[in-house]
């Protein structure tokens, strides 16, 4: 091929060959750490923080790019890129979640890092935020090659991983299963098995959010309409909950459609149908809806708990339900949070609603470590008073200074980060 073989444009100007292997522009994940580091700018500007100390906070401590490559059934090879992010190591390990998604990229996963670190903080948990990813769709895979990739990725980024170092637990795509397999292979390599913290995380997640739902609401939950966006594994336990509660959860989504019961969904029969189907479209007690519908309907409660960056400016427009209550940390962008802020909906932001999570990754192993066995009684009071105190403190600093719990939330978890540093000092 000579050349002259290349396209030119009518100018006679060549055009560029894009570059297969080259993230899209304005990928996903680089809107998402965008989000993610004006939070940080609003809240540093709010504490006073200097330039440095704000830089640092917005750079993560340690991040490792790996590929993947996966043998499938057929024996062909293809390679993926994963990546695992330590944001934050000043109060402690690292612990965070592993998430297997197509648009899981570096930049994406450095802002749920980042996320990670202010929750954990909030939380009065003794953990930095760490988080990690592989760019892939779990649901393309036989379980086989899903366990060969896992274990792969795990071997990857073992040198940063440990009980003293950092816990993986799951986040989207991923599961109680995929982090064994992790720890069972970071485990084989160092001879001994690493413990884990990650039963329980999603519905520990989802306990918290009906907690805090509850008392943003400010009122008896009989009555009062819910609706989830992305009923995974987080959000199908937190409608169950809320439903659990005496909400009546009318509507809710996945990725591939939406549906409604102005009278209230069954839960249980819905979470079985979704289980047998894959998704929540064709369930029979109810009726189907648009996907993004479920956005504008006139509901009291709306629980985004899908991905982060799902409500964008022109989605937030046309939201009706006085209280938004994140489980996807990030879920409305900045964007979208004037829109609402000036509708008057109050957001509860996942760095908050969704702690439940980390508080559960910090007492199983206290738990365990005083070899002692909490009731599931006992285990959930703890957590309760761990979000209700995060619930109060934000409420308060929100009231006392004019600030949207969004901006609260953050101003407390840097400023305890921001803490730790200046007790910590810089070494060497
Ligand atoms: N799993 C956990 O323990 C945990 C803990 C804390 C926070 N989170 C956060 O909660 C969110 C959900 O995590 P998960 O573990 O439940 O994931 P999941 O993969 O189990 O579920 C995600 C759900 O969202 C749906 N979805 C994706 N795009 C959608 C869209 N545009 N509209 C509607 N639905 C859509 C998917 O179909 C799926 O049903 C993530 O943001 C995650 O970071 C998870």
């Amino acid at each position: 091929m000579t050349i002259t073989d290349f396209p030119t444009t009518a100018s006679g100007v060549r055009d560029a060959v894009p570059d297969p292997l080259s993230p899209r522009p304005s990928a996903p994940g680089d809107r998402a750490l965008a989000a993610a580091r004006s939070r940080l700018a609003e809240a540093s500007r709010f504490l006073g923080l200097d330039d440095n100390l704000h830089r640092m906070l917005a750079t993560p401590r340690r991040s490792l790019a790996v590929s993947v490559p996966v043998r499938r059934e057929d024996g062909h090879m293809e390679v993926v890129e994963g990546c695992r992010v330590q944001h934050n190591l000043l109060r402690g390990p690292a612990t965070g979640g592993v998430r297997f998604h197509p648009s899981a990229d570096l930049a994406g996963v450095t802002a749920l890092a980042m996320g990670t670190t202010w929750a954990c903080a909030l939380a009065g948990v003794p953990y930095g935020g760490a988080a990690g990813g592989v760019a892939v769709d779990p649901r393309e895979l036989t379980p086989r090659e899903l366990e060969r990739l896992t274990r792969r990725y795990a071997n990857e980024i073992l040198p940063l991983m440990g009980p003293e170092k950092d816990v993986p637990v799951p986040d989207a795509g991923t599961d109680e299963r995929t982090v064994a397999w992790i720890m069972d292979t970071c485990g084989g390599d160092a001879g001994h098995p690493i413990p884990g913290t990650a039963t329980g995380r999603a519905g520990a997640t989802a306990r918290g959010l009906e907690i805090v739902a509850l008392r943003a609401l400010d009122r008896a939950p009989e009555g009062v309409t819910v609706a989830v966006q992305g009923f995974g594994a987080v959000g199908a336990l937190t409608a169950r909950h809320l439903a659990d509660a005496g909400c009546r959860v009318v509507a809710v989504s996945d990725a591939a459609g939406a549906v409604v019961r102005p009278s209230g969904l069954d839960v249980a029969a819905l979470r079985a149908h979704t289980a047998e189907a894959g998704s929540v479209r064709g369930f029979a007690g109810a009726d189907a809806l648009g996907r993004d519908e479920l956005l504008g309907l006139d509901v009291d409660v709306l629980v985004p708990a899908a991905l982060d960056g799902a409500i964008t400016a022109a989605e937030a427009s046309r939201v009706r339900a006085r209280l938004v209550v994140e489980g996807a940390d990030g879920a409305a962008t900045p964007e979208a949070d004037l829109v609402l802020a000036d509708a008057g909906t109050t957001v509860v932001p996942g760095i908050l609603a969704n702690a439940g999570g980390v508080i559960a990754s910090y007492l199983e192993p206290a738990q365990d470590a005083q070899a002692r066995s909490w009731s599931a009684g006992e285990a959930g009071a703890r957590l309760r008073d761990r979000m209700e105190d995060a619930y109060r403190a934000v409420r308060a600093l929100a009231d006392d200074e004019g600030l949207t719990l969004r901006r609260a939330a953050h101003a407390i978890g840097v400023r305890r980060v921001a803490e730790a540093h200046r007790l910590r000092g810089l070494h060497p």
